[in-house]
């Protein structure tokens, strides 16, 4: 096959390179995250692990383009993928949608309760689309604010408690925050942070039967995530049944299960306050229920009605809200994790945003901080972009040819990609090229999204999608959760960073520059899972202290 697919790759005519292991395969998938570390440890394997490792678009950044080209074909067993790092190119694949669609393939995997808004395309997928416009709105985005300063205060909470003991759950705990401010979103229930070791530890002390409510919801979807690739390739009920399985997995089937069980309550229950003529609190079930009832006057569409309607059925609803959840979920909270790992590297950003924090808001308590204030969080937002910038939890924007062979012109070449093949635009490369990004593009440096000024209300930010830079996609693919993200990660850094610092823990023998720089590369050394995430996120220990008026540090 290997031999095959390069003949095909010879005839496009762009430069090649060859991986004898598909890294989008299953097995790989699964098995990677074993045999790398194992592989590491040999002699002689760092080209090996460069290529192989999953993730390597976003640890390498723009160098596989400088090294290959604007434009390469990765070869491998199981087809052509090309790389695309050349932003005309870029918009022109972009633009032309129907001709690169999506790779439904890449996204199977969320096709756990059938098909939804992320893995359907042409028609169907306008059907979710417009659906969702009307589901994720401004109202919500205020409601993630304020869930988001709450759940953050309570998050610093914990960790300043244990303050004397560095925090090395990280990734965890963004993941508890994301969660928490997604159950607040999704089902208007608002739900106290708690660490990971004291909310098993309680849930264990008092019998809690994690099937119910929000804590039921939170695990499921949390162990869902975790497994999403045995539940693919084993399916939900083979899971559950399947007694020889590690007791893990079985969980991820019943997991499966909580989840449905637990939107069509949600469901039911919002579709008898509509019978009834009640109002509900505005959150995204009920908006999507909504939304669907208001297309159809009065009944959801069964799954014999055909036609062009623009609603959904339940099932496409419960798949719909599990991929906001999937999206919305891991998203956040991996980019949480990198700015927090990246600001602890970087002390005198953190005084910055501080200053601006504490310009915009009088007091201390994060319930008077109205929603108009995200949007003067101008630094805050350049931290953001600039984290994302660097280390983009998509990484790549996957689009298909499809039935047909597609042509794509560059630098006066036209070049024509054999159907079916993927073509992957490359964020991590595209926001880092030295042409667009200068020298120092693998600096993270946030003061570059900011012009500054004599006052806070004159420094300006960038708009949050350029034709050089656009992390949430832009046009009719922009991600519809954007402002949710955006208020859920400024709110986050608002209330982390108004009183308080964070800084790495010193391992024996190291100064504070060794310890920050040590952070900056572990946060940024990424490793593709579902996502691409911090490789190793339990080696970065945090400390966190409260400042001084003066913006001193205190111990806590
Ligand atoms: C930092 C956070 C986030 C970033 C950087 C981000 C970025 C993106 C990007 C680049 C896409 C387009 C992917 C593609 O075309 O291949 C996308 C799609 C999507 N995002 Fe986000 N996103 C974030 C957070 C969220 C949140 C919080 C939600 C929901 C609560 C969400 C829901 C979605 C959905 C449902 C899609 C698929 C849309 C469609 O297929 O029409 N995202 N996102």
């Amino acid at each position: 096959d290997l031999c095959r697919n390069y003949a095909k790759a010879r005839v496009i005519g762009l430069p090649i390179t060859v991986r004898f292991i598909t890294p989008g395969g299953p097995l790989w998938m699964i098995f990677s995250p074993v045999v790398i570390p194992i592989v590491a440890h040999l002699p002689f394997t760092k080209s090996f692990i460069t290529k192989y490792k999953r993730g390597w678009e976003s640890r390498e950044r723009y160098r596989p383009h400088e090294e290959f080209g604007e434009l390469f074909i990765i070869c491998t067993p199981s087809g052509n993928i090309i790389k695309v790092s050349n932003f005309e190119v870029a918009d022109d694949i972009l633009k032309r949608k129907d001709e690169f669609g999506r790779d439904l393939e890449a996204f199977a995997v969320l096709n756990i309760y059938g098909k939804n808004l992320a893995t359907t395309e042409g028609k169907e997928w306008m059907r979710h689309r417009k659906v969702a416009a009307v589901t994720f709105t401004e109202k919500n985005a205020e409601m993630v604010w304020h869930e988001s300063l709450k759940e953050a205060s309570q998050m610093l909470e914990y960790w300043v408690a244990r303050a004397k003991k560095p925090i090395r759950t990280l990734a965890q705990d963004t993941q508890i925050f994301s969660l928490n401010v997604l159950a607040a979103a999704l089902f208007g229930r608002s739900y106290p942070f708690e660490g990971k070791e004291e909310s098993e530890a309680k849930n264990k002390s008092i019998g809690l039967d994690t099937k119910d409510g929000a804590f039921g919801y939170r695990d499921s979807i949390a162990t869902i995530l975790h497994m999403i690739v045995p539940i693919m390739v084993f399916g939900e009920k083979k899971l559950r049944d399947s007694w020889w399985l590690p007791k893990g997995w079985q969980k991820a089937g019943h997991a499966v299960a909580n989840f449905r069980d637990y939107i069509t309550y949600l469901i039911n229950e919002e579709r008898s306050a509509i019978a009834r003529g009640a109002t509900s609190s505005a959150n995204l079930v009920t908006n999507l229920v909504r939304a669907c009832e208001e297309e159809d006057s009065g009944s959801l569409r069964t799954e014999k009605s055909v036609g062009s309607s623009a609603i959904l059925t339940k099932d496409e609803i419960i798949s719909d809200l599990f991929v906001f959840a999937f999206a919305g979920n891991d998203t956040t909270a991996l980019s949480l994790a990198y700015i927090l790992a990246e600001l602890a590297a970087h002390p005198a950003i953190q005084d910055w945003i501080s200053e601006e924090i504490h310009h915009y808001t009088d007091t201390d308590d994060v319930e008077k901080w109205d929603y108009a204030t995200c949007a003067k969080l101008k630094r805050c937002w350049a931290v953001m972009y600039e984290t994302l910038r660097l280390s983009h939890p998509i990484s790549q924007l996957v689009k298909n040819t499809g039935a047909q062979a597609r042509t794509i012109r560059h630098q006066g070449n036209a070049y024509v990609i054999p159907s079916h093949t993927p073509v992957e635009i490359n964020l991590p490369s595209l926001s880092t090229m030295p042409s667009c990004w200068s020298t120092d593009s693998l600096e993270w440096n946030p003061k570059r999204f900011i012009t500054p000024a004599s006052s806070f209300e004159d420094e300006v930010l960038p708009s949050d999608t350029t034709s050089e830079f656009y992390p949430w996609a832009y046009s009719r693919l922009v991600c519809p959760g954007k402002r949710f993200s955006q208020a859920e990660l400024v709110g986050a850094l608002a209330a982390l960073f108004r009183d308080h610092r964070v800084e790495p823990a010193l391992e024996p023998g190291e100064n504070m520059d060794e310890a920050c720089h040590r952070v900056k590369k572990l946060s940024e050394d990424i490793e593709q899972r579902l996502l691409s995430e911090i490789c190793e996120p339990h080696k970065i220990a945090l400390k966190w202290s409260r400042t001084t008026d003066d913006g001193v540090r205190m111990e806590c």
